[in-house]
């Protein structure tokens, strides 16, 4: 089987547009996309705020893991991440020979974008608080596997997907 490696592969946490920017440049490029947190779905036809609950975030991460592996050994066009796909070190050893690219996003930009973070299991309680605690644990991380980092606060999708293909030719 011929090897195959995605264009580009979007990181970065809840509310920074991984899946609403990976479906706009992938129709700007006429190439296929793919979302890890959608394979899961369905995969295993049960929603992730239900793994989370019935199994527990461990289950939910070895799915995440496999999935993620999967989609890196099959696709080759536009791939976006969960959230939390990058705390499992052997994913991140999987993506060191990809174009990554980090969507940053500040606390008020992702509060607003996820509002009361229905289907986010993480975010139950207070949303603004478990964000801040988030951001503050995984920015070094996504920061880590990223090859590209764009600002996303105060900008349209379409903005942020423009600065992605400026980026990655
Ligand atoms: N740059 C942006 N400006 C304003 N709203 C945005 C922007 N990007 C995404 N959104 C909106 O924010 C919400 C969350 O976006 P999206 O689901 O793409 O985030 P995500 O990074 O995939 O999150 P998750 O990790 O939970 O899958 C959506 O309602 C989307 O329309
Ligand atoms: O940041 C996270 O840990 C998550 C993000 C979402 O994409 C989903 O994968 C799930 O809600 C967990
Ligand atoms: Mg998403």
């Amino acid at each position: 089987m011929t090897a195959v490696a995605p264009r580009v592969v979007l990181v970065g946490p809840m509310g920074a547009g991984k899946t609403t920017v990976a479906e706009i440049l992938a129709g700007s490029w006429g190439v296929a996309v793919r979302d890890t947190d959608h394979d899961i779905v369905a995969g295993t036809g049960r929603e992730i705020s239900d793994i989370f609950v019935e199994s527990g975030e461990d289950v939910f991460r070895d799915l995440e893991a496999a999935a993620v592996a999967a989609a890196l050994a099959e696709h080759d066009g536009v791939l976006a991440l969960g959230g939390g796909a990058v705390l499992r070190p052997e994913t991140r050893e999987l993506l060191a020979d990809v174009t990554v690219v980090f969507l940053r996003v500040g606390l008020t930009d992702a509060v607003k974008r996820v509002g009361l973070g229905t289907g986010r299991p993480l975010l139950l309680g207070n949303v603004r608080a478990r964000i801040k605690a988030l951001l503050d644990e995984r920015s070094p991380i996504y920061e880590s596997v990223a090859t590209h980092v764009v600002e996303t606060d105060g900008r349209t999708p379409d903005e942020v997907a423009g600065s992605i293909r400026e980026l990655v030719a």
